[in-house]
């Protein structure tokens, strides 16, 4: 499969690189990075230790690919979406986190849509170098009722040819909610407290926080036709935050390096469509409030 992946951070070039040993890969990203793998390839070290030589571009327009991952931030989704659109790629797969991107990629595109999870933990960890964090698992199905389950099976099959470990759903979207109760739990705790993820297990406050935002995650997921229960969802928090004990979450990276935050479409997400259903969200509404007081008075972009 020709596939482009567009975002060549930590999850992009992570999954790019390990995609590159089965299948034509092509990573869009920036400088230094997208340099120093043309000049010497990339190199994946943590879980495993793999060299692999994709291709790589700062130029993401006009490109054909059978299918563009993307791993951009939520921030980036609507520019890259844009710069998709002038070239032809047959489908399109999100694995980030957060909702609102299969719809803004939809928006522009005229492929199949595809929404994606991913649990693989990344870092980049310097130019034409990516930590490989933990062994994850990516789910992908059809986003809209005109996205074919077909498309879906066909990518989650060059996944599995590259040794990923990959599976197809046909609820996507309840899919998407489970992990953005999980992402809405540990995400802002673990960015505004300063902890790694660990610090939110069970008993404490942080633990109680973190569930407390979960589980009205959940009931705006069963408002918006999702079959998601509380227990699942503190099941899954307490999971994620067992099996990533020593991660710093994404949005603590993000607050410790003086970067904008994926929280509009995490927290902000659910506060949003709790308004439109009905729901009342003060914990997420809190959260939500907190980090962008944050990103405000940081200046962040
Ligand atoms: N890093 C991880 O372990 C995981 C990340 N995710 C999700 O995956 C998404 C990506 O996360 P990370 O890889 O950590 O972020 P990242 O910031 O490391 O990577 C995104 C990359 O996209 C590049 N980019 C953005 N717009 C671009 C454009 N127009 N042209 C070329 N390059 C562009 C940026 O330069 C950056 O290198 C997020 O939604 C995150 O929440 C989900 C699961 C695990
Ligand atoms: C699952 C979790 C919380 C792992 O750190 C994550 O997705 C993130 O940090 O964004």
């Amino acid at each position: 499969m020709d596939i482009l992946i567009f975002g060549a951070g930590s999850l992009g070039s992570l999954l790019g690189g390990l995609l590159s040993r089965t299948h034509e890969v092509t990573l869009v990203g920036r400088e230094p990075h997208v340099g120093e793998v043309r000049r010497d390839g990339l190199r994946i070290t943590g879980v495993e230790t793999v060299d692999v030589h994709p291709a790589a571009t700062t130029d993401g327009t006009e490109v054909s690919a059978d299918l563009a991952v993307v791993t951009v931030k939520a921030s980036d989704t609507e520019e890259a979406a844009r710069t998709l659109a002038t070239g032809d790629v047959d489908a399109v797969c999100s694995l980030q986190n957060g909702m609102g991107n299969e719809d803004v990629l939809a928006a522009h595109l005229d492929g199949t849509v595809l929404a994606g999870t991913a649990t693989y933990g990344a870092r980049l960890a310097g130019p034409g170098h990516v930590e490989w964090l933990g062994r994850g698992r990516l789910t992908v199905g059809p986003w809209r009722p005109e996205d074919d389950v077909e498309t879906a099976e066909r990518v989650v099959a060059a996944f599995r040819a590259a040794d990923l470990d990959a599976t197809v759903t046909t609820d996507a979207r309840g899919r998407l909610w489970e992990k953005l109760a999980v992402n809405a739990a540990i995400n802002p705790v673990t960015a505004l407290a300063r902890v790694e993820n660990g610090a939110l297990a069970p008993p404490g406050e942080l633990a109680d926080l973190a569930t407390a935002a979960g589980v009205e995650t959940a009931g705006v997921a069963r408002a918006d036709g999702a079959s998601l229960s509380d227990a699942t969802v503190r099941e899954s928090i307490a999971e994620v935050v067992h099996e990533t004990e020593r991660n710093r979450s994404s949005m603590l990276q993000d607050v410790t390096d003086s970067r904008r935050t994926e929280i509009d479409a995490i927290n902000g997400y659910v506060v949003d469509r709790a308004e439109e259903l009905e729901e009342s969200v003060p914990v997420n509404r809190t959260l939500a409030t907190l980090i962008r007081g944050w990103e405000a008075g940081a200046g962040v972009e």
